[in-house]
């Protein structure tokens, strides 16, 4: 439904759901997640979920963990990571453990993005590795976004971007060094993300809706603004002011 809110340019087959603040949008995504999870499990007796990491999502990993339905029949991984350690304050894992598989989500399956090697290059096979015992391709995924346009750890100024966007890539996951970021990052590649069954995009703020329209309206390249690659077709964007 479109409202005087409606972000400049968003074509009719996306989605834009609104909320007055935080916790009613993150009640409602959350809400939407575990019907499409409950969907799946109906359908193929088990659901798998990508989140992302940063500060939006908390209140909707807060709201989606109370959220009854049979979790143990669900898989949880993250669209990126930092390759920090996992108690690391920067982790995405942590912030989905303490915030995600806790009260009724604690017995969801989890499989994360960082594994043992000592840099995120070298870790990416053993991360293919835990990803493959996945059920492929994801049934949901939430996105968020950055003030530059990245999505997931789809960053414009990692040298990677090129090989992460491919559209014929065969792998899942991919090590991107942007230089904008202190860490080196591990990401879902494209492909990967955009195989998922219903994918979520949750935005706050005016000036994160600044920049959706200057990806929906410019004439950019995706490897300017790399959220323009998911910017397609039964696309759900959650805002809030
Ligand atoms: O670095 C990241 O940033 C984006 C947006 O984070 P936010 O703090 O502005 O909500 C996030 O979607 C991505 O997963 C994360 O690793």
């Amino acid at each position: 439904m479109r409202t005087p809110e409606s972000p400049i340019g968003l074509p009719e087959n996306i989605d834009w759901v609104t909320a007055v603040d935080p916790p009613t949008l993150a009640l409602r995504l959350a809400r939407q997640v575990a019907d499409f999870l409950n969907a799946a499990i109906t359908e193929r007796g088990r659901a798998t979920l990508a989140v992302s990491g940063g500060r939006t999502p908390v209140p909707f990993f807060r709201a989606l963990s109370s959220m009854k339905l049979d979790w143990t029949k669900v898989e949880i991984t993250l669209a990126d990571e930092r390759w920090v350690a996992p108690a690391h304050p920067d982790s995405n894992e942590r912030l989905v453990r303490e915030n995600l598989l806790v009260g009724e989500a604690a017995s969801a399956h989890f499989v994360g993005l960082k594994s043992e090697p000592s840099s995120a290059t070298r870790g990416q096979e053993s991360t293919e590795r835990a990803l493959a015992e996945l059920a492929w391709p994801l049934d949901v995924l939430v996105l968020g976004m950055g003030n530059d346009g990245h999505t997931a750890s789809l960053f414009p100024d990692a040298p990677e971007l090129g090989d992460a966007l491919a559209v014929a890539t065969q792998r899942r996951c991919m090590a991107l060094h942007p230089p904008s970021v202190p860490q080196a990052r591990l990401s879902l590649t494209r492909s990967t993300l955009c195989q998922a069954r219903h994918v979520l995009l949750q935005l706050q703020g005016k000036e994160k809706k600044a920049v959706l329209e200057k990806a929906l309206v410019n004439p950019c390249r995706e490897d300017e603004m790399p959220i323009r690659a998911f910017l397609r077709p039964g696309l759900k964007i959650y805002w809030n002011p």
